[in-house]
């Protein structure tokens, strides 16, 4: 057994530029920047990864995502923009894991091989969800079928039911997935099914990361073991979730619980007032002062005083950082 580990370890630690690396902390999901006329904006790149570094203390992102409005992004778009991430990201973030995930799996295995080609450090991949996979077996083979093009790529498998409408639990999927995704690395849970996630958890490998995506209740993920935590608002709030993580690890649960019990605050006030991917957006626009644009239709633009009450409602929470 010991010896398996062994080998296992030394494979990886050939394998890719960032093989030894396990997924930690906190991890962006990025918002795309476009133009006032809805184009990709690729200027703002690079001061965006400034603005993550250096004012919320992140080094991971996630590019491309459900946050970055992969599903309404052409094949063309998602290379451009996962190129320009990884290059303005050298030396300045620790790692880049492009979502390559989409309906049709010849463009996931097109964005695949794109991903290894930029090299970029892991990629991830959802479940499609227009014709669902109808079990874990299906849903495993597609994953598969996407990796195979690039089978030494660090692999997460992106679980968001709640999207996706696939309702497969997540500890389902890593049953024996490593003997069809040797590259598999863990699991982005996006779902607030506690249970399923513990159960991921306790299955996970030494090299294999278990992160959480859902940023309102990460404590109870830390509680439950979680390696690190894929969000939206650690965009803009990443400054204080760093230092959840913090108290948490150091024992100090009331510390932890104080800056959650914000986070939620802030979040329910955004909810009432009808929160979304386009009021998300505008909200950091307002908190970061990047000019990442509107999103792209069907998700709406947010109307400017709503997004200025949340941020407003932010400062007062957060006034610090
Ligand atoms: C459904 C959704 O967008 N969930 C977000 C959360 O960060 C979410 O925005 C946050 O918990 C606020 O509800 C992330 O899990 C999504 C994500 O990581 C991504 O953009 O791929």
């Amino acid at each position: 057994m010991a010896f398996e580990k062994e080998k296992h370890v030394q494979v990886y630690s050939v394998m890719t530029p960032s093989a030894d690396k396990k997924l930690t902390g906190l991890i962006a999901a990025t918002f795309t920047p476009f133009t006032r006329e809805g184009e990709i904006n690729l200027l703002e790149i690079g001061p965006y990864i400034d603005y993550l570094t250096e004012k919320q203390g992140v080094r991971n992102i996630f590019v491309n995502g459900t946050t970055g409005e992969s599903m309404s992004l052409s094949v063309a778009e998602r290379k451009i923009l996962a190129e320009e991430w990884c290059q303005k990201a050298k030396g300045k973030m620790d790692q880049v894991i492009v979502h390559v995930g989409c309906m049709c799996l010849k463009d996931a295995q097109e964005l695949t091989r794109h991903a290894a080609q930029i090299r970029a450090d892991a990629i991830a991949v959802i479940a499609p969800s227009f014709f669902k996979p109808s079990n874990a077996d299906v849903l495993k083979s597609f994953l598969q079928e996407v990796a195979s093009v690039a089978p030494t790529l660090p692999f997460y498998y992106y679980h968001l039911p709640a999207l996706t409408g696939v309702n497969v639990p997540a500890r389902d999927v890593l049953d024996g997935i490593e003997k069809l995704i040797p590259s598999f690395r863990g699991v982005k849970f996006s779902g607030s099914d506690l249970m399923d996630f513990g159960r991921c958890v306790s299955y996970c490998q030494p090299h294999w990361s278990v992160l959480y995506g859902v940023d309102e209740q990460l404590l109870a993920a830390l509680a439950m073991g979680s390696h690190g935590a894929v969000g939206s608002t650690y965009n803009y709030a990443g400054c204080h979730f760093n230092k959840l993580i913090s108290a948490f690890e150091n024992g100090d649960l009331v510390q932890a619980r104080t800056i959650q019990f914000k986070v939620q605050e802030l979040l329910s006030h955004a909810m009432k007032l009808g929160f979304d991917l386009g009021v998300n957006k505008q909200l950091m626009n307002e908190v970061s002062g990047l000019c990442l644009g509107p999103p792209r239709l069907p998700v709406m633009l947010c109307p400017p005083d709503r997004a200025q009450s949340i941020a407003r409602k932010y400062h007062s929470i957060f006034p610090e950082c």
